[in-house]
């Protein structure tokens, strides 16, 4: 099927965002009916942050509760959390931390055919509510289609105590809105591929709104995380609305994949998306000064040093990145020239 055709629009029932959220738990699986037999996925890290008391919770109620911890988001561990789930009989799955183990849980309970409920840790990407599963397999990353999940518990207090690169790679992640809305376009008017109006707009206004507030993200500030988390929910809403991660993943997704198969050292996905987007934008022929020096008062990286990968890296991923999703037209085209690879990232400042 090509990208944006789909109709089904599959979208979370209920999204809590605020304050001790997490405490509200057990009123979500019996408002939703879930089941007494959950499955939590979760990290090493987040496991003592969120995946324990969510644990208690379910538990206090009279749930049979199991925990599995999952360190990477590949098929063979959803593949893993699958047996897990098969074997004790759980009704539905929760992923309880960063982007990876919300992803496998997200898969696994997708092809288990149970509800899957997402409690982010951290507000660091849009997939937190997103029908979409960013999976690793034979060394390159997938976005493979899943159910959205049935709910989202963000917990505003929990997320807040995350470390603040964590919400700046969440802002680099939205703002990248903007280049991956100009490549739907692109593509759209050059190889007439499927757009949808609503889901860009809510996808450009989105980041519109976070760049417009970029001065009020500030680290320990409960209500930068409520407006990260916002945002991400409305991304999500649009990939929903897309039956696609179209409005919020182009060409510099397609760099972040490409740094992630060719550098030996990554950072966030959202602060690799975020260097990305001021790259992507400059050969969009867009303010992409607006982007850089909006990510710079967030406190995110615009720099390969920031990022901690070697400048060599930069360009070979620039040089490969139209290879990661040939079937997603974008800005890079055919692919760059090794001149013109190094050239968007000297002039704009990502090497020096
Ligand atoms: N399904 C989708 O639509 C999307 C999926 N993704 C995927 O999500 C993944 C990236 O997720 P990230 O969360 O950026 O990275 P990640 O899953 O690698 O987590 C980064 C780190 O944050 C730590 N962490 C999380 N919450 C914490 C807390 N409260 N306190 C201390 N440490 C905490 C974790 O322990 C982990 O070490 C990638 O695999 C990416 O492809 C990204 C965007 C959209
Ligand atoms: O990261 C995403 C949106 O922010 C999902 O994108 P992909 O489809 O590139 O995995
Ligand atoms: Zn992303």
């Amino acid at each position: 099927m090509q990208d944006g055709m789909k109709k089904w629009m599959q979208l979370p029932r209920d999204v809590l965002v605020g304050h001790d959220v997490i405490y509200d738990i057990k009123d979500v699986c019996r408002d939703l009916k879930m089941g007494k037999d959950p499955l939590i996925v979760t990290g090493c890290t987040t496991k003592k942050i969120a995946g324990d008391i969510v644990f208690d919770q379910l538990s206090d109620c009279g749930q049979n509760v199991r925990m599995v911890v999952s360190a990477e988001a590949s098929m063979d561990e959803v593949d893993r959390i699958k047996a897990e789930a098969l074997e004790h009989n759980s009704s539905y799955l929760l992923g309880v931390g960063s982007g990876k183990s919300i992803d496998v849980a997200k898969l696994a309970a997708t092809q288990l055919d149970v509800p899957f409920m997402s409690v982010p840790t951290a507000a660091s990407h849009d997939g937190i509510v997103s029908s979409r599963a960013s999976i690793r397999c034979n060394g390159k990353t997938s976005s493979i289609e899943a159910n959205a999940p049935m709910a989202v518990v963000a917990d505003t207090a929990v997320i807040s105590k995350a470390p603040y690169r964590l919400l700046a790679a969440g802002c680099g992640d939205i703002i990248s809105n903007y280049t991956a809305v100009r490549d739907w376009e692109l593509a759209h008017r050059l190889t007439n591929e499927p757009f949808s109006e609503y889901a860009a707009a809510l996808s450009r206004m989105t980041a519109k709104i976070l760049i417009d507030s970029a001065d009020s993200i500030k680290p320990d500030l409960e209500s930068s995380v409520r407006m990260v988390v916002k945002a991400l929910v409305s991304s999500g809403v649009a990939m929903s609305i897309a039956g696609s991660s179209r409005p919020a993943s182009g060409s510099e997704h397609m760099f972040s994949h490409a740094l992630d198969m060719v550098s030996p050292r990554h950072a966030l996905h959202g602060e690799q998306c975020g260097v990305g987007t001021i790259m992507m934008m400059y050969l969009h022929g867009g303010d992409w000064k607006k982007i850089k020096e909006c990510l710079e008062v967030i406190g995110a990286p615009t720099t390969a040093e920031q990022l901690g990968i070697e400048d060599r890296y930069i360009l070979e991923a620039l040089l490969v990145a139209h290879t990661i999703r040939p079937e997603r037209y974008t800005i890079l085209g055919t692919g760059l020239t090794p001149a013109a690879a190094e050239k968007v990232a000297r002039i704009t400042k990502v090497i020096s």
